[in-house]
């Protein structure tokens, strides 16, 4: 199996470029970030290049942090931030060489921001295919994001299919889609051919993946059989230290 290690979560306290080089160290064989904005992308870029990691993955901005903003995409009356949000993280990962960009929702109900979601994903898509940079969606679970637009991958797949473009992609979180939905191990069956990253976490306290409700020793077992073999995205939180909380990494790696 393959694994990337997700530095929004994983030796969060160190800047970005120093996670990367941690990252390496341990023997990830790639990474993933949430918003690297703060820290040059010529600087993450040269730290890719001196570990020979890749960026799987980053989101887009969440909006006004004041008022607990969780991204812009579905947001009615935003649209011009969204793709203003959409151009940026396009060229951090154009300069990076980041694979997806996480169109983050945000907190929205109803059909107007169903339809703006598209309209924004749509925007999103066709200016991230020249540079062969793909988009995903991510539903989160409504303990952690209350109200936020995507929930489900039943809602993303539809989405999905009205977008209709060949980048747009689903992030399968195991962690969140276990809280929402359960049936894992069919779902990943089902969906696998729109899946574009697949991150796991234990539930429900998204820690290391030895232990909680679901088997990860069954799941990437499962991804095997479907000839899954991609970097899966280690986002959990280590409440502390990261180094003291692979033992997970060195068995699945073994
Ligand atoms: O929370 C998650 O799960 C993520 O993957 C983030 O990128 C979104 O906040
Ligand atoms: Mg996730």
């Amino acid at each position: 199996m393959k694994f990337s290690a997700n530095l929004g979560f994983l030796w969060s306290e160190l800047p970005l470029t120093d996670a990367i080089r941690a990252a390496k160290v341990a023997g990830f064989d790639a990474v993933e970030c949430h918003w690297p904005y703060d820290t040059p992308a010529e600087d993450v870029a040269l730290a890719l290049t001196d570990t020979g990691l890749n960026m799987l993955g980053l989101n887009t901005i969440r909006g006004d942090l004041s008022k607990g903003e969780n991204g812009l995409n579905a947001l009615p009356n935003r649209m011009t931030e969204a793709r203003v949000a959409i151009d940026q993280a396009i060229e951090y990962a154009h300069i990076t060489g980041t694979a997806n960009i996480h169109a983050m929702a945000g907190f929205a109900q109803g059909v107007e921001a169903h339809d703006v979601f598209c309209e924004n994903l749509t925007y999103a898509c066709a200016k991230a295919a020249p540079h062969g940079i793909g988009i995903v969606i991510e539903p989160l679970n409504h303990y952690d994001a209350p109200g936020y637009f995507l929930s489900t991958t039943s809602q993303a797949q539809q989405i999905i299919t009205e977008v209709g473009a060949p980048n747009l992609k689903l992030m399968f979180d195991c962690y969140h889609v276990q809280l929402m939905e359960g049936d894992i191990t069919n779902r990943l069956t089902k969906l696998q051919s729109i899946i574009g990253h697949i991150q796991f976490a234990s539930v429900p306290d998204r820690s290391t993946p030895d232990r909680g409700e679901l088997s990860y020793d069954h799941i990437f077992a499962h991804l095997k059989s479907l000839g899954y073999a991609a970097p899966l995205g280690a986002e959990y939180k280590p409440n502390g230290p990261t180094p003291p909380t692979l033992d997970w990494l060195t068995k699945y790696k073994s």
